[in-house]
């Protein structure tokens, strides 16, 4: 038996940091997909062991079912059908069963990953022998969404397979799971997503589930849909960094002053749903499109100069900034920051001879530009192996 498993990548338009603290963001999907593979072996293969093949960052595991029964019986819960937190003793288990698979020093972040692909296997599918590969059109770690794809991804395939969703497996090509489902789906993922994470406000995972535009405050989304053509420049500054620091390093920030930052959080949030209103409205005689760009161009800057005051910027954001501002383009980072990847408004009538020359300016920087189509398909199973 086998199901094939696909999630999208993400970037957030306004919102991200303060979004944890309570303020409104805005997300959309991308159409950059994580991908999971999940096999049973048949009966005559005789194979007593799950198998994890990261193919992105060139890691194998293998665990003797034995060995993980002995690990997790007593910490996790099999065939929860209700999302169950990975708890600080069960964490042990799990970093105890990574460790001893000889984990190279230089790969030591994709642990987190290994350890919320095991907490969501045998939560969902108990301790039964299986082969799941994974791979990403998504840069890992750069602010569009890897680790939230990779959980969602994990979590449908995972889901398909259980007793906790009723899908016709007979069905062919790319299916969408029902409302309900994917509220199950969702919650699993964020549990995953709070291993990688520690304290995520669910907006990647929710976007990464449902697809298109979201807008999301204190765990609760509200699908939007945009009425102008969105294009962003996407420039990877190939600067490595970790979410789980940043969110944590802003929330030190927020104990050490938290009035300013609750000014900050509140301005965030005002500039996130003038912006959803923005993207929103109909273009019309009053308000031309080139008027809504310039002022979503304006409210992505401003965004900007918030996520300076909360210390997640960094000089290689700051050189893409001065870059695109010679051209007189709006950019903000997008995701954790710190690095990672930043987003340049493309207006319509922008000329395709500007375009080429700002991305060989900063590809001449070493970074990596490339657009992406926004706002597509959420998560997606495949049953017939021809997807
Ligand atoms: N394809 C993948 N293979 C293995 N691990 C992955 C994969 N995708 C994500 N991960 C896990 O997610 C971690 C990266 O997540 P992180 O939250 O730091 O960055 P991001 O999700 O890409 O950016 P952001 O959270 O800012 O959108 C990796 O270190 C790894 O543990
Ligand atoms: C930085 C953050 O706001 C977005 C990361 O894509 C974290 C989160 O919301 O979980
Ligand atoms: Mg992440």
């Amino acid at each position: 038996m086998e199901v094939k498993a696909r999630a999208p990548g993400k970037i957030i338009l306004s919102g991200e940091h303060a979004v944890v603290h309570g303020s409104t963001a805005v997300a959309a999907s991308i159409d950059l997909f994580t991908h999971v593979c999940l096999r049973f072996p048949s009966q005559t293969e005789n194979v007593d062991a799950l198998k994890l093949h990261l193919k992105d960052v060139g890691l194998e595991f293998s665990w003797s079912i034995e060995r993980l029964k002995e690990a997790l019986s007593q910490v996790c819960c099999p065939f929860s059908s209700v999302p169950s937190s990975c708890t600080t003793e069960s964490l042990k288990s799990l970093s105890s069963l990574v460790d001893e698979q000889s984990f190279p020093e230089a790969k030591i972040g994709i642990a987190s990953g290994a350890y919320a692909f095991l907490w969501l296997y045998t939560s969902i599918l108990g301790f039964k022998p299986a082969t799941v590969v994974v791979t990403s059109d998504l840069p890992l770690g750069a602010g569009l969404g890897s680790s939230a794809a990779f959980c969602v991804a994990l979590s449908a395939a995972f889901l398909s397979l259980s007793n906790s969703v009723s899908l016709d497996v007979s069905q062919k090509g790319w299916l969408t799971y029902k409302e309900s489902e994917l509220e199950l789906l969702n919650k699993w993922a964020f549990e995953g997503e709070k291993i990688i994470h520690g304290k995520p406000s669910g907006i990647d995972n929710t976007v990464s589930t449902y697809g298109n535009m979201i807008q999301f405050k204190s765990g609760s989304l509200t699908r939007i849909k945009t009425t102008m053509p969105l294009k962003m420049l996407i420039t990877n500054t190939k600067v490595g960094r970790n979410t789980k620091a940043l969110v944590a390093g802003v929330s030190e920030r927020t104990l050490r002053h938290p009035d300013p930052m609750t000014s900050v959080f509140n301005a965030v949030d005002s500039i996130s749903k003038e912006l959803s209103t923005v993207i929103q409205s109909p273009a019309s005689d009053n308000i031309s499109l080139t008027e809504k760009e310039e002022k979503l161009g304006e409210l992505m800057e401003m965004n900007q100069g918030l996520l300076q005051c909360m210390g997640v910027s960094h000089a290689s954001i700051e050189t893409v900034l001065r870059t695109t501002l010679k051209y007189k383009l709006a950019s903000k980072l997008t995701g954790a920051g710190g690095g990672g990847c930043v987003l340049t408004l493309l207006p319509t009538l922008l000329s395709a001879t500007v375009v080429a020359k700002v991305v060989k300016e900063l590809e001449s920087s070493g970074f990596q530009c490339f657009t992406a189509t926004i706002g597509g398909e959420g998560v997606q199973i495949c049953f017939d192996g021809s997807s």
